[in-house]
């Protein structure tokens, strides 16, 4: 099966647009070049669009199974497909957790069937995902399909069962991928403890208990000789923890994500709007300089979603008592652009090493690159798109964003993945 991607444009190695078509063999890209003229099954007229390799998202949310009504495999990779990504990684918290064997070809079972993207899951690093107490048998999960180890959701408390962990998880070159928060000083906070959280009445959340465990934990990994990565990553303090153990040679990656780069603590202006209630909190203006430094710098390796949907009655229960977390696979690459790229503080070059490139090559993962011999995970992007995010529009179940009636510019029209076409703005009739 042959077809041929024609009329395009793709990046060259100094980040130019450049007129390209594309030759895809068997799932695979055959050739890159202008004016490629094969035979082919199927030819696509691009329009003039830019192909990029399709995007890598290492930190998302499913909640299949056990939370099907907030999302499914189904509906959420159809959201990523949408937003232009190929490649996914399934954090555990669902129910039940991937947290033995069994339980985790359950979930591989469950992609094979239902996803429309790939989706690599990661298994706990605790049995039930306690963050703590009993840790799962990481050498049997590493070889039965665990992408990585992750209690994304809760922190690991102690010292003890992080570095015992690491130790098991670096004997399988696998990565331990942490969600960094120290309960003993979280104090029910559910906004950032600042000046927000004093002028609506809102209990705050330290930014100490995040980077008290990085501080921690690259010693850890030091230790134990294992490649650590935090999820999220939101403080200055925990930039400067990072950036300090990368000049110190320890094997450690950080992710940040879109809400984090484009909002701070001054977003938050109405205590009943839940879609700026997320974990990490948005934080300070100093906060927000400092991952904006450390991604510019590199200490912060690559953006992250986390997409995190819920359902509307769960986020309508207030700021108190309605969960954490907010979607984002289908608007992280349209702000990324708009606030990002088109107001000149990066280069689209630089985007898509952060959403596809990086976060592919921080985890040996073979993606994330538009090369001859690749996989043909492609996404096509129609960069003078300019549309209005509306989350009724979405196909993630979550309506959870605080990005709604933003005005975004770029949009991915068609994204393929291995070969075949996975998403096709034009079926949507816009
Ligand atoms: N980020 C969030 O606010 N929520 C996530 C959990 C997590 O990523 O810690 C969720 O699963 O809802
Ligand atoms: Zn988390
Ligand atoms: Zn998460």
């Amino acid at each position: 099966m042959k077809t041929l991607l024609y009329n395009a444009k793709r990046l060259n190695e100094d980040g130019a647009i450049v007129e390209t078509s594309l030759l895809i063999e068997d799932g695979k890209v055959k050739e890159i070049a202008a004016g490629i003229d094969s035979a082919a099954d199927q030819k696509i007229d691009c329009e003039g669009h830019l192909l990029l390799p399709g995007l890598v998202d290492v930190h998302i949310h499913l909640r299949e199974p056990g939370g099907e009504h907030k999302e499914t495999i189904k509906t959420g990779t159809e959201a990523a497909a949408r937003g232009g990504f190929t490649t996914i990684c399934s954090m555990p918290n669902t129910k039940p957790v991937p947290d033995s064997v069994e339980n985790l070809q359950d979930v591989n079972r469950r992609i094979e069937e239902t996803a429309a993207i790939r989706v690599l899951p990661y298994a706990s690093i605790t049995r039930e995902l306690q963050g703590g107490g009993e840790l799962t048998d990481i050498p049997a999960l590493a070889k039965n399909g665990a992408f990585a180890f992750t209690d994304d959701g809760v922190g690991i408390q102690t010292a003890h069962d992080m570095l015992t962990a690491m130790k098991l998880a670096a004997k399988e070159n696998k990565a331990v991928v942490a969600h960094c928060e120290d309960n003993s000083i979280v104090y029910g906070g559910v906004v950032h403890d600042g000046e927000v959280a004093e002028r609506l009445d809102l209990p705050g959340l330290p930014g100490l208990s995040e980077s008290v465990q990085i501080a921690r934990d690259v010693l850890l990994a030091e230790e134990a000789n294992c490649h650590y990565h935090v999820c999220h990553i939101s403080t200055k303090e925990s930039v400067r923890a990072v950036r300090d153990a990368k000049a110190a040679g320890i094997k450690v990656t950080a992710e940040v994500t879109p809400h984090h780069l484009l909002l701070t603590e001054f977003d938050v202006v109405d205590r009943n709007d839940t879609n700026f209630k997320m974990n990490p909190p948005l934080r300070s203006k100093e906060d927000h300089q400092a991952i904006l430094d450390g991604l510019f710098d590199g200490t912060i390796d690559f953006i992250a979603t986390d997409h995190a949907p819920h359902a509307e009655e769960e986020k309508a229960k207030g700021f108190i008592e309605s969960p954490f977390g907010i979607v984002g696979l289908e608007t992280a690459f349209p702000l990324m652009y708009t606030y990002f790229v088109q107001e000149g503080k990066c280069t689209l070059k630089q985007l898509v090493e952060w959403m596809a490139t990086k976060p592919a090559d921080v985890f040996d993962l073979p993606y994330g690159k538009m090369e001859e011999g690749a996989v043909a995970d492609l996404v096509l992007m129609d960069l003078d798109n300019e549309y209005t995010i509306d989350k009724n529009d979405f196909k993630s179940k979550g309506r959870n964003t605080p990005f709604h009636g933003w005005k975004v510019k770029g949009r991915p029209v068609l994204t393929i993945f291995e070969g075949e076409i996975v998403y096709d703005l034009k079926k949507e009739g816009k």
